[in-house]
């Protein structure tokens, strides 16, 4: 069975941590068991502790997951299934990571079977969402992606905000993101049932097509492609696709070829194996049917 995933994202300091432990804690109530990938800009893990011996955890410091650890998130990810039983996996971005970069390896062909993405819940911190006008445009950028790209919202520390402030910080939410949940909370305490059910308003699978959504398709390839069919096809799809990765059964290849693009750029790798001829691609406003037929139709 595939395993369930949720990305947590926020800025530094929101409450991820304080969302994580009820979340586990929670989890575990309901009998599943999680597993936890935790991403420190650090050397040093601080946060870890909070998480219980008897839950499996990986940590990966002193870098962002989103950038420079990329490579090691798919080993992690692949230890993690190897070596530890869990039926639901949280991973804890470092309040600096872009959360989409981190779907992608989740998205990665190689998990395609095993991990079920579930979506991205970002917690805000209210009081710095007040005070936003004091950070640079950069970081301002940053918390603006990390709450567009949510499914699910946790408006945080509005125990800092007065009844006003509170309505305010609701309304700019749901204007950033109005396809999200929103819970107002303090000390990020949210009904572990209101992040579960989050299923439908998943943004990556199947999304209807709002402007600011992202998506992804997976499609299995059948049969093998002829090499240029396949280029025509990335060519004519660059306009709404921004990643695109997978292992492409081209003609005259004894493996499936690993094919990576993202920002324009394509990347053909010989492969050396029979890896699973599984394609993603991430992009928004993307017609899920027409995609999926016109790359069936390059199976010859
Ligand atoms: N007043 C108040 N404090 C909170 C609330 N939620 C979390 N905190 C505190 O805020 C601090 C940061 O919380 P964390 O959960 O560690 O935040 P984080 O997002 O994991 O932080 P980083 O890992 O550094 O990015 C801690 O001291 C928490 O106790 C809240 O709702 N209200």
């Amino acid at each position: 069975m595939k395993k369930d995933v949720y990305i947590l994202s926020g800025f530094l300091g929101s409450g991820k941590t304080t969302l994580l432990k009820g979340l586990l804690e929670s989890l575990k109530a309901e009998g599943t068991k999680p597993a936890v990938l935790m991403n420190e800009l650090g050397s040093v893990s601080i946060d870890s502790d909070q998480v219980d011996e008897d839950t499996a955890l990986r940590e990966m410091l002193d870098g962002c997951i989103c950038c420079t650890l990329s490579d090691k998130l798919e080993s992690q990810l692949q230890d993690l299934l190897i070596k530890e039983d869990f039926g639901v996996l949280v991973i804890e971005t470092t309040g600096a990571a872009h959360p989409v970069e981190v779907v992608d390896s989740i998205l990665s062909p190689l998990f395609a079977d095993r991990f079920h993405f579930k979506g991205i819940l970002t917690v805000v911190d209210g009081l710095q969402w007040k005070e936003r006008g004091s950070f640079s445009p950069s970081v301002l950028h940053l918390m603006r992606e990390q709450i567009r790209h949510a499914s699910f919202l946790v408006a945080n520390k509005v125990d800092l905000l007065t009844e006003m402030e509170q309505g305010t910080f609701a309304y700019d939410l749901q204007q950033l993101n109005p396809g999200a949940s929103i819970y107002l909370t303090s000390h990020s305490k949210v009904p572990v049932g209101a992040i579960t059910s989050m299923t439908k308003k998943d943004h990556y699978e199947g999304g209807q097509g709002h402007t600011l959504t992202l998506q992804a398709i997976v499609h299995t390839f059948e049969a093998e492609v002829s090499g240029e069919d396949f280029e025509q096809w990335v060519h004519a799809h660059q306009e709404s696709i921004y990643r695109m990765k997978g292992y492409i059964p081209l003609q005259g290849r004894k493996y499936p070829t690993l094919f990576q693009y993202s920002y324009g750029m394509p990347l053909y790798m010989p492969g050396d194996m029979n890896y699973p001829t599984n394609f993603v691609v991430i992009g928004e406003g993307m017609d899920r049917e027409r995609i999926i037929s016109s790359l069936k139709s390059l199976e010859g």
